[in-house]
């Protein structure tokens, strides 16, 4: 049996909670950071060295020099994203030589599934997901219909073969879509990725055989999650989710370590809620509250540059991603917005249309429609907390705000983050 070296680190809500920066400082402490699942939908913002990065497909661990990364089996993969997104840390002064890995399995994302991505939101019209167009849904789809191609065929010795495939995929298609895939360049894109084979190759790696030979080593391995539980496909709000597994399974399937290296399963969850995309959303405030919330938590979209939509904290939503994800601690950010407010709110039951109270979270998407939330109101601290730097400075009705959360979840928060950048996090 292996022995206990893998922390994980899971989005709780709708994602944008401020993983990358939790993860880019407990990498402080990881040999490796490993991506287990998602694509270039995710976008995290980390200050880093009075730096900004901005993060989308490569694990947020690059930003440490000590740190080496990998792109799990469960992520998908745009090349020529990757290949810009490295470029652009590398404008940064980030050297990230030796430090980035691919699984041989991870699936590639063709500018075709963005095109695809596309066409299927139009088609949806009023009842679309609101995807990042990053083509996501269309590549996880392609897997699962055994049609995807896996970044181990993308090799310029086996070229033949990869055409192949890929002209096959396309005239899939294209049968499909018809004429609405005119537009798309198929040679322009076989030509790119011909240009690009060469170029992933030396990161390419077998990840099973790379990931056991990192706890043989007894590495230190830090599992970034991308997007977050309540997008994931099993036990988000379906459809209005992502199209791979935010959640706790897909670290083991995105990247094959033992079950028995689990250290810690940190979930981050963030001191009100915000969504970015169509779907429901309780406890959503289309009022003042939550033009406040949007512009004090800078909540923009950092890969489409949508506004987030913004509400109190949802207590019966983050209770279901505590029983999925079984966190062993939580990491609670963001708390400094909320300074200047005079209450806080927070969902702890809906009332169901029939009067009934529940602290189910109901498993149909439609039935949150109807629900109403019912919110514990706490009297605001009207202080600044971008100031403290250890427990005991936060003012009296954040700490007793804080710990309503963890008895109501029965999970112990272990951080509090109260501004972007690494030195406001309070550790307890
Ligand atoms: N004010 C404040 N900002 C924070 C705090 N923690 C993180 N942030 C910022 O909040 C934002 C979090 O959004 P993202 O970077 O999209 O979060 P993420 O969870 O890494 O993103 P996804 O993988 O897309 O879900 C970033 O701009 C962070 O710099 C905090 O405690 N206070
Ligand atoms: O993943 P796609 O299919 O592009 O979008 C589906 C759904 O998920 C939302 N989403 C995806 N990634 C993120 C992320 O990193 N933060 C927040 N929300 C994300 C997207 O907005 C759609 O609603
Ligand atoms: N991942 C993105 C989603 C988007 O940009 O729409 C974000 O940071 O919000
Ligand atoms: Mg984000």
């Amino acid at each position: 049996m292996s022995s206990a070296n893998v922390t994980i680190v899971l989005g709780t809500q709708f994602g944008d909670e401020g993983k990358g920066k939790l993860v880019d400082i407990l990498t402080e402490s990881a040999d490796v950071c490993a991506r287990s699942a998602g694509g270039n939908n995710a976008g995290h913002t980390i200050v880093a060295n009075g730096i900004t990065y901005d993060f989308h497909l490569l694990p947020s661990g690059l930003v440490n020099p000590k740190t080496v990364n990998l792109i799990g089996t469960g992520v998908v993969v745009h090349v020529p994203s990757l290949f810009s997104e490295l470029e652009a840390l590398h404008a940064k002064g980030l050297n990230t030589d030796g430090r980035l890995f691919v699984s041989s399995r991870a699936h590639i994302v063709l500018d075709l599934h963005q095109f695809v991505d596309k066409l299927s939101e139009v088609a949806l019209g009023k009842a679309k997901v609101g995807t990042t167009g990053k083509g996501i849904g269309p590549s996880y789809s392609t897997k699962a219909a055994r049609t995807g191609l896996r970044i181990d065929q993308l090799k310029p010795e086996t070229w033949v073969n990869f055409e192949r495939h890929f002209r096959q995929l396309v005239a899939n298609y294209r049968q499909q879509y018809g004429s609405l895939l005119d537009s798309y360049d198929e040679e322009g894109e076989l030509k790119k990725l011909k240009e690009l084979a060469p170029r992933i190759k030396p990161l390419v790696v077998d990840a099973v055989a790379w990931i056991n030979e990192q706890t043989k080593q007894k590495k230190e391995i830090l599992v970034e999650g991308a997007n977050a539980l309540m997008l994931d496909l099993d036990y988000g709000t379906y459809p209005y989710v992502t199209s791979s597994s935010a959640s706790i399974g897909g670290a083991f399937t995105g990247l094959a370590i033992s079950p028995f290296s689990i250290k810690k399963i940190v979930g981050v969850a963030k001191a009100y809620l915000s969504r970015v995309g169509n779907g429901p959303m309780p406890t959503e405030q289309l009022n003042e509250i939550g033009d406040y919330l949007q512009s004090k938590g800078r909540e923009v979209g950092v890969t489409t540059g949508r506004k987030r939509r913004c509400g109190w904290l949802d207590l019966v939503m983050l209770k279901h991603s505590t029983l999925v994800n079984h966190y062993t601690s939580l990491n609670f950010t963001k708390l400094d917005v909320l300074d200047d407010l005079k209450e806080i709110k927070a969902a702890v039951a809906y009332r169901l249309p029939n009067g009934e109270v529940s602290e189910i979270f109901p498993t149909n998407t439609e039935d949150l429609d109807v629900i109403e939330p019912i919110y514990k109101t706490f009297p605001g601290w009207q202080k600044d907390t971008t100031v403290c730097t250890k427990y005991d400075e936060l003012p009296v009705e954040a700490k007793e705000y804080i710990k309503f959360i963890e008895e109501f979840l029965g999970v112990k928060i272990e951080s509090v983050g109260c501004g972007p950048s690494r030195e406001n996090i309070i550790f307890r």
